[in-house]
């Protein structure tokens, strides 16, 4: 599937390898955020109920959903995981996609939080921002060119967290995509008195 068609409605759900997030991931602290990003990099919450708040219409485009072997950079962020789902989605505002999300879900958390192994076009963080015993870790972020029309030509900013759900590990990277812009002048809106 080449990356063109990641964003077309029609594109069809197989088993392609995850976009490379393999880039230099620097604590958040230890960032220069560009202002009007910085609260969407920073979110502690869930960026799907931020989002919400900013569309009339927010969908999630499930892209690709697999047993994967956890790649090496990653090994780190979850020791002792050798495969995990990998779940990759496009989160759409409105007409737009904002946001290119990359979660791995190692394989004991799938199998232990049953709903976690088939969300489908269900929002990740519907689910675990229910879960009582969900913890965040540091978030990390990086700027990239990713294989994604919106990202090839501008860098992107990401950022990167892992959960963990009673003790039970998930990662989730997100990649704001251009059009995320145009929410926070939305955001900018409502802020204004
Ligand atoms: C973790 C969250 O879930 C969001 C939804 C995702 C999905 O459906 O795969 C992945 C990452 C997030 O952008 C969140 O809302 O913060």
């Amino acid at each position: 599937m080449m990356p063109s068609d990641l964003f077309s409605t029609e594109c069809a759900f197989v088993n392609t390898p995850a976009i490379s997030l393999d880039v230099h991931w620097q604590p958040a602290r230890a960032q220069a955020l560009p202002s009007q990003l910085a609260p969407w990099l920073l979110e502690p919450a869930s960026l799907t109920a931020r989002l919400k708040r900013y569309c009339r219409q927010f969908r999630v485009q499930l892209l690709n959903e697999q047993r994967s072997t956890l790649p090496v950079f990653l090994q780190p962020l979850l020791p002792g995981t050798a495969t995990a789902q990998l779940r990759e989605v496009l989160l759409w505002c409105d007409d737009k996609p904002c946001v290119y999300a990359q979660s791995w879900l190692p394989a004991h958390t799938i199998e232990t939080l049953k709903p976690l192994a088939d969300l489908g076009e269900r929002p990740l963080g519907d689910y675990i921002f229910q879960q009582p015993g969900l913890q965040r870790g540091s978030i990390e972020t990086a700027q990239l060119q990713l294989a994604l029309p919106q990202c090839v030509a501008a860098l992107c900013h990401a950022r990167r967290s892992v959960f963990s759900l009673n003790g039970l590990p998930l990662l989730v990277a997100e990649v704001f995509l251009p059009a995320i812009t145009e929410l926070q002048l939305a955001e900018a809106d409502v802020a204004t008195p």
